[in-house]
């Protein structure tokens, strides 16, 4: 096989309203979330490797290289193939953090898999590889699916919807929230009442949609935990409706323009980090997987 490079894009996502329904057996949550897709995130390359290894570059990730969710994505697809003798490197320039809720570790894992199926030729679908991808991890199937989406379940049955397109300013508290601890908290609020599918109507999210539903039932006891991410949320409501993403840290605001939230980002206090970035219904990923494939 010739080597090849493809560069993708693993792109944030934001959780614009997340509510907890209930506890199953298996301790798994069901929830309703709707997943709003960011033009901005990690940017990972891809090359066909012939020593039939996984070469793995990804500073700023404390984990060791096997347990990073890229190497893991890359190992499952081989094994799924049935190829052993695929091999790759893959270098990842992170501009996510973990542990932020905007889910960089499941997008660097879907991206991954769809980078790989291409340049190894594997021919899964889409279907297939969001299988593959719920076996990394809840919010992996929506980056394999590639669009802005209402969940439901466990977070893995997707209804594809369309979002008013806003400029969001993300905030990112240096402090890295657990998934599982906050999960397993006996003070979460697990009894919201569920949405029903006819408040989704044309799975047209418009800007009334959003100031209705949005919210999200981690908040209160994120910011109990962590006051770093109450002061975040707390200054950035002084401009705009801010709100939580995922488990956190990051809090975030929907703008109109990219100017107004440019002018909030640039008035935050000093030392704080974050960035500003437009909801996208079409994963750039994807986008960038299409033009690939037309060239080869
Ligand atoms: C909160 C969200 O970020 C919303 O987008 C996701 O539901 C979490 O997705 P994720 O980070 O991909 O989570 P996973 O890595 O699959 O799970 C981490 C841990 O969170 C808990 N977990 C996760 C998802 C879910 N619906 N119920 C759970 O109870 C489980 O204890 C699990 O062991
Ligand atoms: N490539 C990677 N990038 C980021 N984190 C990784 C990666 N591989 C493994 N991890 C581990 O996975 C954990 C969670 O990562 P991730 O960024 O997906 O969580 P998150 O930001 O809380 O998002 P969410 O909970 O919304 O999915 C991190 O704490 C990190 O230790």
């Amino acid at each position: 096989m010739a080597t090849q490079t493809l560069t993708l894009t693993a792109p944030a996502k934001l959780n614009l309203m997340l509510r907890i329904l209930g506890r199953r057996a298996d301790g798994y949550h069901e929830l309703q979330t709707v997943f709003q897709l960011l033009d901005f995130g990690d940017s990972l390359v891809f090359r066909t490797s012939d020593d039939h290894q996984i070469h793995l570059h990804c500073p700023g990730v404390d984990v060791s290289p096997e347990q990073n969710l890229v190497y893991r994505a890359a190992a499952l697809l081989r094994q799924a193939s049935g190829n052993t003798a695929l091999g790759a490197h893959i270098s990842v320039e992170k501009r996510l953090p973990a542990g932020g809720g905007i889910g960089g570790g499941s997008s660097d894992a879907a991206t991954t898999l769809l980078g790989l199926n291409q340049l190894w030729q594997c021919g899964f679908d889409l279907n297939a590889l969001a299988e593959l991808g719920r076996q990394l991890g809840a919010d992996v199937p929506v980056f394999v699916r590639g669009h802005s989406a209402f969940a439901e379940g466990v977070g893995e049955r997707l209804t594809t919807v369309s979002i008013e397109p806003r400029w969001y300013l993300v905030l990112t508290p240096a402090c890295h929230v657990s998934t599982a601890t906050l999960f397993s908290d006996p003070r979460l609020t697990r009894d919201s009442a569920a949405i029903t599918l006819a408040a989704l109507r044309d799975r047209r999210l418009n800007t009334h949609w959003l100031d209705t539903y949005a919210g999200n039932d981690f908040q209160p006891l994120v910011e109990d935990l962590y006051p770093e991410v109450r002061q975040a949320r707390e200054w950035l409501a002084q401009h705009a409706k801010a709100f939580l993403t995922g488990t956190g840290a990051c809090v975030f605001a929907g703008f109109e323009s990219e100017s107004a939230a440019q002018a909030v980002f640039n008035a935050r206090p000093e030392g704080w980090e974050g960035f500003v970035a437009k909801g996208v219904d079409e994963s750039l990923a994807h986008r960038q997987l299409a033009k690939f494939a037309a060239t080869v």
